[in-house]
């Protein structure tokens, strides 16, 4: 279970989070949308211990919290294969097994030929499969997503998503997803939540038969209600 109970944030002078409330079972599936700048990669990272609330409680049982962020961060300084093992040394895999389950997933995710490979020598979606691959390696059962596909073409978005998916059907972990994407959030979440001024609130999934542009625009970036009309006899 993942717990937040009245978590306040600052960042940079500002207040960023304001009472929010959360809860996550084990296998439960929750989307987080919300304009830019309201705090949506900044409560992922306090869910997963890279920031520390100002007041309130950040819970986390989870056994293994995983978070792929929007940019890969890999280790530009070691390989392609020993950026998915360092993680599995730390999750306690000895070399040999670490660099067995880190190949498998480099084979998975089509990239077994550039294990030798630095991380600037690939191109920005192998790097993002990569991180992707080194997010899935260490089996979590929380996995936190903050827009990991946002820079990908659309058709690596769709086959990433997939895998993500299918991935997910199999371990049966926890999803906290980001996502400028409604449409492609109600197909891979159980609710979804909006973070606005500092609090989360219950967010309508999208229909799927809506089209992508009304969907983006509808709960991501709703209108002021406009003026009544005076009602004509
Ligand atoms: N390292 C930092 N130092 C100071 N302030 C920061 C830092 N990172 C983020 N902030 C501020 O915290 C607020 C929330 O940022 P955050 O990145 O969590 O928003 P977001 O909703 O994820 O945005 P986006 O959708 O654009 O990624 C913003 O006002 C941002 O300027």
């Amino acid at each position: 279970m993942l717990e937040f109970d009245r978590v306040v944030l600052e960042r940079g002078g500002q207040r960023v989070l304001d009472g929010v409330e959360l809860r996550i079972a084990p296998g439960e599936r929750v989307g987080l949308v919300g304009p830019s700048g309201t705090g949506k990669s900044s409560l992922l990272k306090l869910a997963a211990g890279l920031l520390a609330p100002a007041s309130g409680r950040v819970g986390n049982r989870f056994a293994r919290t995983c978070m792929a962020f929007q940019e890969p961060r890999l280790l530009p300084w070691r390989s392609v294969l020993d950026n998915l093992c360092i993680p599995l040394h730390a999750a306690g895999h000895d070399k040999a097994g670490a660099r067995r389950l880190a190949s498998q997933w480099l084979q998975r995710m089509g990239l077994a030929e550039r294990a030798d490979a630095w991380p600037r020598q690939l191109s920005g979606g192998m790097a993002q499969r990569v991180a992707l691959a080194r997010a899935f390696a260490t089996a979590p059962d929380l996995l936190l997503l903050d827009e990991p596909f946002a820079a990908l073409d659309p058709a690596l978005r769709r086959e990433l998503g997939a895998l993500c998916d299918a991935e997910l059907a199999r371990t049966g972990a926890a999803l906290l997803c980001v996502s400028h994407h409604p449409r492609e959030l109600a197909e891979r979440v159980d609710r979804c939540l909006r973070l606005e001024h500092g609090r989360l609130l219950p967010c309508a999934l999208p229909c799927p038969a809506v089209p992508d542009a009304e969907a983006a625009v509808i709960p991501l970036f709703p209108q002021p209600a406009a003026p009544r009309q005076a009602s004509t006899p």
